[in-house]
């Protein structure tokens, strides 16, 4: 660390033998960044979503630099490895705290696949109202890659994902999505995926999970 401070989290920071690419053991964690870490990722998502409309005047925007620029430091000095940041382990959190992912709420996962329900944020937008066809992408690859790890469990990379955008994907609505293994052939994995705003299919996924050999990065 450049300043010299110590986060108590960085004693954390300790090599974790792995398999491959993504660690199989990955820690997962309901306490990692506090009681409060969900509040913490909330705020950040509520910035995004007021930046992506926010006009502010030049004034405003001198002021708001300062003080983004004060957090950044705070977060830059508390940086730690991906595999121990509360952001991806933190499982009791919508989209495991990742606050890159649109939120999702996994509601159950059975022998027909992995059920979520997704909202897309004024920060996805893509335009008119509606979720940009790339984070439409995002939430499939995530959940489709869940499905993935469910089907096989263990760990795998997206060869191909394909989307077919069927209709408007709207923003701030609680959309379903389910994913699930059509077919595994030996490392490969046939995912498919829907989301529905109720009755209405969005979008659909048609992607190949490839499952890493021991090792692979
Ligand atoms: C409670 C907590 C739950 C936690 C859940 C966590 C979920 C997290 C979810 C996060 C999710 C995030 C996920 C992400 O974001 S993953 C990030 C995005 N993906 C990548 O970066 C992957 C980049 N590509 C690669 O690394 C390699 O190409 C891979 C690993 C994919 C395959 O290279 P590898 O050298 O290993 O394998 P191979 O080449 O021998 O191929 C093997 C077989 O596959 C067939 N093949 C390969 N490619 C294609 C293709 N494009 N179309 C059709 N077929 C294809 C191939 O013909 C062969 O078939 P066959 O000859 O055997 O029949």
């Amino acid at each position: 660390m450049s300043d010299g401070a110590v986060s108590p989290d960085t004693s954390t920071e300790i090599e974790d033998p792995h398999e491959g690419g993504f660690r199989a053991h990955t820690a997962i964690t309901t306490e990692r960044g506090g009681p409060r870490y969900g509040e913490f990722s909330e705020q950040v998502r509520t910035l995004m979503d007021r930046a992506r409309y926010a006009c502010p005047t030049p004034e405003l925007t001198d002021e708001l630099i300062d003080q983004l620029a004060a957090i950044n430091d705070k977060l830059a000095a508390v940086r730690i490895d991906e595999w121990h940041s509360p952001a991806g382990t933190r499982i009791d959190l919508p989209a495991r705290g990742n606050i890159t992912l649109p939120p999702f709420e996994v509601t159950d996962v059975n022998d027909d696949g992995v059920f979520a329900t997704v909202t897309f944020r004024d920060f996805h937008l893509g335009g008119n109202k509606a979720a940009h066809g790339g984070q439409v992408a995002v939430a499939f690859d995530d959940l489709g890659g869940y499905a993935s790890a469910v089907a096989i469990q263990g760990v795998s990379r997206t060869a191909y994902l394909t989307v077919q955008y069927r209709s408007i994907t709207p923003l701030n609505t609680p959309l379903q999505c389910r994913t699930w293994a059509e077919k595994v052939d030996g490392r490969k994995v046939f995912i498919k995926g829907t989301i529905h705003d109720g009755d209405r299919l969005c979008a659909e996924m048609d992607a190949l999970f490839i499952k890493l050999n021991p090792g692979q990065q």
